[in-house]
């Protein structure tokens, strides 16, 4: 079995082509071809849309395939809204739904539907699946996803918390319960998602009841390049005040703040190398970026009623040793401890950091997003009999 899994991004293109056994398990050598298009839609980059750039994937795919036609592709999006609780199987009016969700994640969600139409239209018998970042909180209790602002701004414009990444934080949630060897539903803990974008999840039996990200992946953590939580006034007093546009504060939230905006530098490890060099202002990103996950491990052993683990994942929680000591030295007061030795192994499987003696377990568990949504479009396909050979998908 072939599974082409595409994550559009606003302006790049990730693809993964997998193999999977007849029974839906990876095979032992299961990514057969991976690339990545960037600058999409930047000007000079020659690659105009995500429909060329699908172009190019398919190019690429074809020496690979030599032959081999690809039994179905799983797409990442962004944004499900509250109709979207689960992955589902592609049809017209299943695009025409992720294109009306548009308004909620402006640049997700487009590039997502463009993909969408353009595997369809080159290859218009293979069953398509989508998996999307906000399904796993859905639910979340309205205490968690309801601002405190007009009940109109809900009902009119489906203004609410949603959170993302959560393939991610599902697939951890599990792997955590089992490492601890406690049943899913009996799980109590938080998944630590710390990547480009970053979010921080509350999970009480073994589901999703808070989650720091909100209406869009905006709000939360001290980012990559995102702002993460601030007060809205902000944001009009730059307007009305100080001359901004709308669109040049939205892009300099998420494209200019965070670690990027403080120090200069988006990517984590330089900015912890510049602090090791004594690099003030790094130091102070560091230090604003654990406090304010701390404060959010805090909040969320009270939201899960007393957690039993704290789940390190993605690309700074599971290799940066150093990140990790700064924030779990904050969490001294809620028991926790942590061995250093074991913090520094590497490794890519899931693992117990923690001393026996600690009153909550820390754990660095990998992610694998790409694997997860390649199972579940296996998955999708299969519980509904859509695999081509013969059916159409689009008829
Ligand atoms: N060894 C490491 N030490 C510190 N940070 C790391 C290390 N390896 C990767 N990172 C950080 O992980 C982040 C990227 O995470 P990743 O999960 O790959 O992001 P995304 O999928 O959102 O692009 C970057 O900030 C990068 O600096
Ligand atoms: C939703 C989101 O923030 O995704 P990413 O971490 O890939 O930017
Ligand atoms: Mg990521």
């Amino acid at each position: 079995m072939l599974i082409l899994v595409i994550n559009s991004g606003s302006s790049s293109l990730k693809y993964q082509l997998r193999e999977l056994n007849v029974d839906g398990t990876d095979t032992a050598d299961p990514i057969q071809a991976s690339g990545l298009i960037e600058r999409i839609g930047v000007r000079g980059s020659g690659v105009p849309n995500h429909t060329q750039a699908l172009d190019e994937v398919a190019k690429e795919l074809d020496e690979i395939l030599d032959g081999r036609t690809i039994d179905a592709a799983g797409h990442r999006v962004v944004h499900g809204g509250e109709r979207f609780k689960a992955p589902a199987l592609v049809d017209p009016e299943v695009i025409r739904a992720v294109d009306l969700l548009a308004p909620l994640a402006p640049l997700h969600n487009p590039p997502a539907t463009e993909g969408l139409r353009a595997i369809r239209d080159k290859w218009p018998d293979m069953p398509q699946v989508v998996i999307f970042d906000t399904s796993f909180h859905q639910t979340m209790p309205p205490e968690a996803w309801q601002y405190a602002i007009p009940d109109r701004w809900y009902v009119d414009h489906g203004i609410r918390r949603y959170g993302f990444h959560g393939t991610s934080h599902d697939l951890v949630t599990g792997k955590t319960a089992a490492l601890l060897g406690v049943a899913r539903e009996d799980f109590n803990g938080m998944v630590l998602h710390l990547g480009n974008g970053a979010s921080a999840t509350a999970i009480r039996g073994g589901r999703s009841v808070d989650t720091s990200m909100g209406y869009t992946p905006l709000a939360g953590l001290v980012m990559g390049t995102r702002s993460g939580d601030i007060d809205p006034s902000i944001v009009t007093q730059l307007i009305t005040t100080h001359g901004y546009s709308a669109e040049e504060v939205d892009w300099v939230l998420n494209h200019e703040s965070g670690l990027l905006g403080m120090t200069g530098h988006a990517d984590m490890r330089q900015v912890l190398e510049a602090a090791d060099a004594g690099d003030r202002s790094s130091k102070l990103a560091l230090d604003a970026a654990t406090y304010r996950l701390a404060k959010y491990i805090g909040s969320y052993h009270v939201a899960v009623g007393g957690a039993q683990a704290i789940a390190f994942t993605a690309g700074i929680g599971e290799n940066s040793a150093p990140f990790r000591a700064r924030v779990l030295d904050r969490l001294e007061v809620l028991g926790v401890q942590y061995d250093a030795e074991l913090n520094t192994v590497r490794s890519n499987e899931p693992r117990i950091i923690s001393t026996r003696d600690s009153a909550i377990a820390v754990a660095v568990v990998p992610t694998d997003e790409e694997m997860a949504i390649a199972q579940e479009t296996f998955r999708v396909v299969d519980s509904s009999g859509a695999w081509n050979h013969g059916t159409n998908a689009w008829t």
